[in-house]
């Protein structure tokens, strides 16, 4: 059974002028595959990021996640869903600054109580696996950016949800910070075996998954898969978006 079954979703806006945002898109993702969604701007790449972490509710189709479907859930039965099932890595980091790298992480062990010594446990795991562990005890305004992302990651990998949602990762970085987030970020989730959606506008990021699949005007247009070379990968991402259009990359500027 896929982690992720995205089934013939459509979404419209409604207001003064209906606008179809997605239109019947179909697509698995399998345990332990990291997969990069791209398309150029305005194609829908946030309402279906939106759809599958139960932000908003498709117009048809349906989004099952491990076996169930979360917009059938009621308010709090969805809020514990999404707390239990789902990670989340945003652009921004989302990280609080009164509280150390380490507290951050262990934030979602708390909120469901879990015992003390399984969180010290988890954390000092998974920190070592994401090349963190010296920051562990400082604030988010002591470490950089690239750090604060790891540190971000970090909690959404810890309690092990079904499927981690990343929005933009390294949209907030350098080239440098992105590679590293990006190659740790591959890296991890290989040995986690986590399952890892994530819209990306960077064709250098999107060549770390091991398939992307390409959307235009809220359709499904296309899905490369990574194969060995992820070079060559990259330069197939570049060439899609390319053919896709939209005034959203300046591809001359992108080096791999
Ligand atoms: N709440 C809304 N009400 C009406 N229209 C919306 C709403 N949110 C998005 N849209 C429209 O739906 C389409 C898809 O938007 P969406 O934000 O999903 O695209 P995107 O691919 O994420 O774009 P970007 O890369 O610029 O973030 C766009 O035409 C957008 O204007």
């Amino acid at each position: 059974m896929p982690i992720l079954d995205v089934r013939h979703l459509s979404k419209i806006y409604e207001g003064k002028v209906a606008h179809q945002a997605l239109h019947n898109i179909r697509f698995t993702v399998e345990q332990g595959e990291f997969v990069g969604i791209m398309g150029p701007s305005g194609s829908g790449k946030t309402t279906l990021l939106n759809l599958i972490a139960t932000m908003d509710q498709p117009t048809a189709g349906e989004v099952m996640i491990n076996g169930r479907n979360p917009h059938l859930l009621s308010r709090n039965e969805a809020a514990l869903f999404r707390r239990r099932e789902l990670g989340f890595v945003f652009q921004h980091f989302n990280l609080l600054d009164t509280l150390t790298v380490e507290e951050n992480i262990v934030l979602p062990l708390m909120l469901e109580s879990a015992p003390l010594n399984m969180m010290e446990d988890k954390v000092k795991h998974i920190a070592a696996q994401l090349g963190i562990g010296s920051i562990l005890p400082k604030r988010t305004y002591e470490i950089s950016g690239g750090q604060m992302q790891l540190a971000a990651i970090a909690r959404a990998l810890i309690q092990e949800p079904s499927l981690i949602l990343a929005d933009e990762p390294t949209g907030n970085l350098d080239s440098k910070a992105s590679r590293e987030v990006m190659s740790t970020l591959s890296a991890s989730s290989r040995e986690a075996s986590a399952t890892i959606l994530m819209v990306t506008h960077d064709p250098v990021a999107a060549s770390y998954c091991d398939r992307v699949l390409f959307i235009k005007d809220g359709q499904l247009y296309n899905e490369l898969y990574c194969g060995d070379h992820r070079q060559a990968f990259f330069q197939r991402i570049i060439d899609m978006l390319a053919l896709l259009g939209g005034k959203s990359h300046d591809l001359s500027t992108i080096r791999f």
